[in-house]
C-alpha cells in the first residue's frame, strides 16, 4: 500500500532521515519507535507532504508522492494525501467548532457528498467512538482523551485507507491514554492499516504486526514485535527497550 525508499533528509548539517526504507501493506498495523529525535515524526509527517524530503521516492497504491527525490504535481500530491489521515500528538481540533462542526467541516468542504450523507457519517462515528453525547460540546469542554477521540474521529470522516498517528498519547495524562488506545485497537480489529509512532511499548507489542526501530534518522531493524521486543538483533536497539520497558 506505502513504498518508502531511500528516504533522505537534512536540516542543515543534521541527517534526519537516512536512507529510510520500508514498506506498509494493506491491514498492516506498524508501529515506529525510538529515541526522542530520532526522526520518526519527521518520516511519518514526509508520507502526508508536511515535510518535504530531499531525496528518495513514497508510493502510495499506484501513485508516487515522489519519486527519486522528485514530487508530483499538486493535483496528484492532493489525492495522494486525500488517502491518509493523520491524528496528531495534539489533537489539532478546531476550538471555534462544535464535536460535529469538527467532523463535518473537511467532508463538506472537500467531498462531493449530500449534507445529509455527511451528518448521518459523523452521528454514525460518534456512536462508534462513544461520543454521541458530546457532538454539540466544544474542545474545550473535553477532556484530553475525548479530544484524541474525536480528532481520530475527525480522521475517519475522510474513509482514509490509512491512519497515520503521531504520539497519540504522549499528551495524555497516564490514566486517559486506555480510551484512546481502546479506538486504535478497535480500528486495527477492523483491519484499518496504520501506522503508529508511539511511545506506547505495550501497544506495539499487543496491536502492532511489525515495529520499525528508528535511531539517528535510520531505521535499524524492524520485525514481528515478538521478534523485536524478545530477540533484539542490534546493540542500539537492545540498549532503547532496556531504557523502555524498565
Ligand atoms: N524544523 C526543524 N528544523 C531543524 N531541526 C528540526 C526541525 N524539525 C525537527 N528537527 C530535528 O530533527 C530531528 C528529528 O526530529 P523528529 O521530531 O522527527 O524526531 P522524533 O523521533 O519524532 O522525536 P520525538 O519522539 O521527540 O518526537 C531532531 O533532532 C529535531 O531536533
Amino acid at each position: 500500500m506505502i513504498e518508502v525508499k531511500n528516504l533522505k533528509k537534512s536540516y542543515g548539517h543534521l541527517d534526519v532521515l537516512n536512507q529510510i526504507t520500508f514498506d506498509v501493506n494493506k491491514n498492516d498495523v506498524v508501529a515506529v519507535i525510538g529515541p526522542s529525535g530520532s526522526g520518526k515524526s519527521t518520516m511519518l509527517r514526509s508520507l502526508v507532504y508536511l515535510e518535504t524530503i530531499d531525496g528518495g521516492g513514497i508510493r502510495v497504491s499506484e501513485d508516487y508522492l515522489v519519486k527519486d527525490g522528485v514530487y508530483s504535481r499538486p493535483a496528484e500530491i492532493r489525492n495522494i494525501t486525500a488517502k491518509m489521515g493523520m491524528v496528531f500528538q495534539h489533537f489539532n481540533l478546531f476550538p471555534h467548532l462544535t464535536v460535529k462542526e469538527n467532523l463535518e467541516l473537511a467532508p463538506k468542504l472537500v467531498k462531493k457528498q449530500p449534507l445529509a450523507a455527511i451528518q448521518r457519517q459523523s452521528k454514525e462515528i460518534l456512536e462508534k467512538i462513544g461520543l454521541s453525547s458530546h457532538a454539540n460540546a466544544y474542545p474545550s469542554n473535553l477532556s484530553g482523551g475525548q479530544k484524541q477521540r474525536v480528532a481520530i474521529a475527525r480522521a475517519l470522516m475522510m474513509n482514509p485507507d490509512i491512519l497515520l498517528f503521531d504520539e497519540p498519547t504522549s499528551a495524555l495524562d497516564p490514566e486517559l491514554t486506555g480510551e484512546v488506545l481502546q479506538v486504535m485497537k478497535d480500528l486495527a480489529k477492523e483491519h484499518m492499516t496504520m501506522i503508529v509512532v508511539t511511545h506506547e511499548m505495550g501497544f506495539a507489542k499487543e496491536v502492532a504486526n511489525r515495529v520499525i526501530f528508528m535511531d539517528n534518522g535510520e531505521i535499524v531493524e524492524s520485525g514481528h514485535p515478538t521478534e523485536l521486543f524478545e530477540n533484539p538483533q542490534h546493540e542500539r536497539t537492545k540498549a532503547f527497550l532496556n531504557r523502555s520497558l524498565k
